[in-house]
Order: structure tokens, then C-alpha cells, then sequence
């Protein structure tokens, strides 16, 4: 049995430092790259946060209305890093003398955009590389490529059905992708899962978690799987249950719990042991608003501390405001990535994922179920 949380907790858990280990691959891909791109253009032409449609083309449908994916370094090209030196010269990291690891000078609060300014001068932790999953014919992700500096929080976005899932799933470990490849600080997910897995926390999609298990137990076990010593595990479950409001629920069934309480204790349960990247499937669903913001703080202070954040959601305004780089995928590919503000380039999120999905005009037919006369 784990011991009982103490008596005593403190202030919610923050990731205060990355690895130093950290390599940028060789064939680095910029951030606000989504697609492969033209041969043709200069990488410094849209680097650092090139607008992923070009503004004067709005009335073009969805899928073409991206043409500046095509002016977009492409992935071949020097990678963003390299093609900006005033970064690599910025002092935006010192190593820890104690750990060697790299303290990331990220405020605690700030806003979106600022910290996906700073973020993108930190290393990649997070790295996929034309990750693929096929089922039969059908292409559930189709050479998904993201990048995810630390320090950075990332929106997973597209309709139903579009791949997010399947992607996150394939990133976490928890589903192997058909082609492509995926790094977490330089560890392949895939051919060295232990190893990975210790730097990933995952809330995956349809949680299935160990149910006769109490809150306590679950933390308990959560944290000493992935190598976390017992007192650690006793210490860090008891703030993890301040942060998220489940003091008085540890001692009970989890089974018991209603669903956003599964959800709080599952993400806590992702978060135990430290892990550098924190891969989220729709961790806002079911949680009530209050909670919301309260998870919103603990995941921004985790940031923040250097640890990045990629989730799903379907609120669009949630990532807008939230999240500081944003990924929309519609039938399994990527057809925008970047900063927020490139994505949305001057309208809202919404109105811009509108716009490229083609979605608003989902709401034509039906009007026999509206009892319009229209359809007689
Ligand atoms: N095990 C499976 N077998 C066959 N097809 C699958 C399987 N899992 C997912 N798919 C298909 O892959 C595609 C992507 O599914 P996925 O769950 O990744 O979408 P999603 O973007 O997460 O959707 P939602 O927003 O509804 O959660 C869908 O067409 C889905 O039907």
C-alpha cells in the first residue's frame, strides 16, 4: 500500500529545468514549417513566424487557402535555429552548476506570445519526424512533422476524426506509428521506450485507468513506475492533490470519482514524476470552469518552468489563448503550424480554423430537421 499523503502540502509542482542533453537534430525542422516546402525559397525568406496563408488570397477554398505553407522554410533548408545566429547567441539558457541542466529563464506568468517568443530560442525536446499511421487505405496521420521547444505550449487542433489522437497516440508511445519517427530531448520513442517514456507524462484519449485503485494508489504507483523514489512519490502526491483539488479524494475508489475528478487525478498522475513533455488529449474535457483554470495555471507554471505542453482540444479559444504555438490537422496532415498569432494571421483562431477547414459550410442541409420550408 503507498503511504498516506502528508498532512502538509505545499505549492503545486514546476518543472524548473530541462535537459542540456537536449540536440537539435540534424535535419531540423522550423517551427512554423507545416508542410515540405518549395526548394526554391530561402529559409530566412518567412523565418522566424511566417503567416500560414498568404492574407491577400481569403476567398480561396480551405485546402488551397495555404499557399504560404509553400513559402515556409522547407525542412532540407538551413533549419530556423541555425538561420537566425542572433538566437544561438542570445543568453536565453544557463546551465545548473548542481545538475547541468539548463535553467530556462521563462517567467512564471507572462503571456502566450511572449513565451512562444522565448520558447522558440530553447532547445527541441520534442521532435516528429513524417509520422504515419495507416490503417488499410486509410491514412489516419500523413507525415505529421512537429517540432516542440521547451518552454513551449502547443495546440493540437482539427475536426473529428482528423488524427490528433492518433498522433498524440503515436507520440506517447501508446501507438506505433506506421512510418516516421518520433524523439523526445534526442530518445527515440520507439526504439527505446523505457527510456522515453520517463520523459513523457501522458493523459491519453477514452482514459482507462486502474479504477479499484484509490487516488493515493494510483499517484503511488504512477510515480514509482516511472522511477520515482517512495517519499518523493508521498511528497509530490500530496501537493499534486492540493493542485488539483482532490485532498479530501484520495482515500476513495477511483472508480468512484466522477469524470472530470478522473481526469484531474489522471494528469496529476502524468505529472509525478517530472516528465519534460506533457502530452495531453483533451485534458480540459469534462472539467468543470473553475477547475479549468485552475489546471490552466498549474500547466502554464509547469511551462513556464521549461517543461512543454502539447494538447488536443476542440475549444479553439482555450488554445488561442492559452497555448503559445498551434498545429491544425485535417484528414491526418498538418495544413498550419506555427506561432498562434502566425496561424491565426489577424483573425481569431476560430474564424481562421473556420476558414481552412471548410467547416462553416457543414451547416447547409438539415432544414428538414429544422422545420424549415426551404427543404418542402
Ligand atoms: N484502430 C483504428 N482502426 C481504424 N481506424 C482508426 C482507428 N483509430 C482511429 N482510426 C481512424 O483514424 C482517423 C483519425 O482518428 P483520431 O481518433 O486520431 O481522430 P481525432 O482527430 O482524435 O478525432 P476526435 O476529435 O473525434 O477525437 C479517423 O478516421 C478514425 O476513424
Amino acid at each position: 500500500m503507498p503511504p498516506a499523503p502528508p498532512a502538509e502540502p505545499s505549492a503545486p509542482p514546476a518543472h524548473s529545468e530541462v535537459p542540456s542533453a537536449a540536440p537539435a537534430a540534424p535535419a531540423a525542422a522550423p517551427v512554423a514549417a507545416p508542410v515540405p516546402a518549395q526548394p526554391a525559397v530561402p529559409a530566412q525568406a518567412a523565418a522566424p513566424v511566417p503567416p500560414v496563408s498568404a492574407p491577400t488570397q481569403p476567398e480561396t477554398p480551405a485546402r488551397e487557402a495555404v499557399p504560404a505553407r509553400e513559402a515556409v522554410p522547407a525542412r532540407e533548408e538551413a533549419p530556423a535555429r541555425e538561420a537566425a545566429p542572433a538566437r544561438e547567441a542570445a543568453p536565453a539558457q544557463s546551465a545548473s552548476p548542481r545538475t547541468g541542466r539548463i535553467q530556462v529563464p521563462v517567467p512564471s506568468v507572462v503571456r502566450a506570445r511572449e513565451r512562444g517568443r522565448i520558447a522558440e530560442q530553447n532547445p527541441v525536446v520534442l521532435r516528429t519526424e513524417m509520422l504515419t499511421k495507416t490503417y488499410g487505405s486509410l491514412i489516419a496521420a500523413n507525415e505529421v512533422s512537429v517540432d516542440v521547444h521547451a518552454g513551449s505550449f502547443t495546440g493540437i487542433v482539427g475536426p473529428n476524426g482528423a488524427g490528433k489522437t492518433t498522433t498524440l497516440s503515436m507520440i506517447s508511445g501508446l501507438l506505433r506509428p506506421t512510418s516516421g519517427r518520433v524523439t523526445v530531448s534526442g530518445v527515440d520513442v520507439w526504439t527505446d521506450g523505457p527510456a522515453a517514456k520517463r520523459l513523457i507524462g501522458s493523459l491519453p484519449d477514452r482514459l482507462r485507468l486502474f479504477d479499484r485503485l484509490t487516488g493515493a494508489q494510483l499517484l503511488y504507483y504512477s510515480g514509482v513506475l516511472h522511477g520515482v523514489d517512495a517519499a518523493a512519490v508521498a511528497q509530490r502526491s500530496s501537493e499534486l492533490a492540493v493542485a488539483f483539488g482532490l485532498e479530501s479524494a484520495l482515500g476513495r475508489l477511483v472508480s468512484d470519482y466522477s469524470a472530470g475528478m478522473q481526469k484531474k487525478i489522471a494528469l496529476a498522475c502524468a505529472m509525478i514524476h517530472a516528465p519534460e513533455v506533457l502530452v495531453l488529449d483533451e485534458p480540459f474535457e469534462t472539467i468543470d470552469p473553475v477547475s479549468a483554470a485552475n489546471v490552466t495555471e498549474i500547466l502554464e507554471k509547469y511551462v513556464a518552468g521549461g517543461g512543454s505542453v502539447v494538447m488536443s482540444s476542440h475549444s479553439l479559444d482555450l488554445i488561442q489563448r492559452v497555448c503559445d504555438h498551434v498545429s491544425i490537422i485535417v484528414d491526418g496532415s498538418v495544413i498550419a503550424q506555427g506561432t498562434v498569432d502566425a496561424v491565426r494571421d489577424g483573425l481569431s483562431l476560430e474564424e481562421r480554423f473556420t476558414k481552412l477547414t471548410g467547416m462553416s459550410d457543414t451547416q447547409k442541409g438539415l432544414e428538414w430537421l429544422h422545420g424549415s420550408s426551404e427543404s418542402e
